[in-house]
């Protein structure tokens, strides 16, 4: 089965209440074994696929998670457009937990992971200015404010700090990232954001505010029972608006720049590129052979 919509849930979105004619494809890629299995089914008879970013039952931690066989699981199973939903601490004191982001910027704190798929003969910079795909990232923001959910306040624009972890901030990092201008915190979001754009599929982010880091003088500082708390009052909300996006992504496919992203990226000639290395990329690089 494939499907152009996939969905990569994250802490409290372990599946899709939604999703009907369901069949699990387990898949290894050429970078290893994905999260889980991908859950392959429908929503409103939309083809789409799913899949838990830290398993199932959330045994890997950010560090661990396979980013690469994801994504490439991801594309090979016809994925253009990648809808993530992740839980986020906030670093502004207007942005309150229980409110969504949709992010449009990220700032790199990770150290411990490999976020490209290029290398071993192959040389390719994509452009990463918009790292989120604004065409999809529109269509999911109007999702989220033409629904109207009660109580369910929206922030179109922000600055996702992609900090490694599993550890939260220092209160000193939290004042820095707060100084730096971002607006949620996370773990997961920014290499798979690179990867999907090297893998030219449109990425977008619903970002679930659970708490207020460490930084607010007024409120504790986070905790995972806090974390769990926030989203299980989010999670109905979380599904539905993923359900109303999928809905208007089949009807309205948006052009996105993230599906010609190699386009222009990749500076070793490829008939240069050694054999074992183009094999490995064949589902990304098929198009300019
Ligand atoms: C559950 S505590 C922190 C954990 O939650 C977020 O994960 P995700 O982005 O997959 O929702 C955050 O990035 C951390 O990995
Ligand atoms: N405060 C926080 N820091 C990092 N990741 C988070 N995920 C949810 N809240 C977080």
């Amino acid at each position: 089965m494939t499907a152009k919509i996939g969905i990569i849930g994250g802490s409290g979105l372990y599946k899709m209440d939604a999703l009907t004619d369901v069949e699990e494809v387990r898949l290894t890629t050429p970078f290893g074994d994905p999260s889980d299995a991908f859950i392959c089914g429908k929503i409103e008879g939309i083809p789409v696929v799913f899949l838990a970013r830290h398993g199932r039952d959330h045994h890997l931690l950010p560090t661990e998670i396979p980013f690469r066989a994801n994504i490439y699981g991801f594309k090979s199973l016809g994925v253009e457009y990648l809808l993530s939903a992740s839980a986020v601490g906030s670093l502004q004191a207007q942005v309150k937990p229980l409110d969504m982001v949709v992010p449009d910027q990220f700032i790199d704190r990770t150290r411990n992971r490999i976020s490209t798929f290029f290398g071993d003969g192959i040389v390719a910079h994509i452009g990463f200015a918009d790292p989120v795909c604004p065409a999809l990232a529109r269509v999911l923001a109007d999702a989220i404010a033409d629904l109207n959910l009660p109580d369910v306040t929206l922030h179109r624009q922000g600055t996702y700090v992609c900090m490694e972890g599993p550890a939260f901030s220092t209160l000193a990092e939290s004042n820095l990232y707060r100084s730096w201008g971002g607006t949620v915190i996370g773990m997961t979001n920014l290499p798979e954001a690179k990867l999907a754009r090297e893998a030219e599929i449109a990425y977008a982010t619903l970002a679930l505010v659970t708490d207020y880091d460490c930084w607010h003088p007024e409120h504790d500082s986070v905790t995972v029972e806090m974390i769990i708390d926030n989203l299980q009052r989010n999670a109905k909300n979380a599904q539905a608006i993923i359900c109303e996006t999928v809905k208007r992504l089949h009807a309205n496919p948006p052009a996105s720049k993230a599906h010609r992203a190699l386009k222009n990226a990749i500076l070793t000639p490829l008939d240069k590129v050694p054999a074992a290395t183009k094999e490995k990329l064949h589902l990304l690089l098929a198009k300019y052979l």
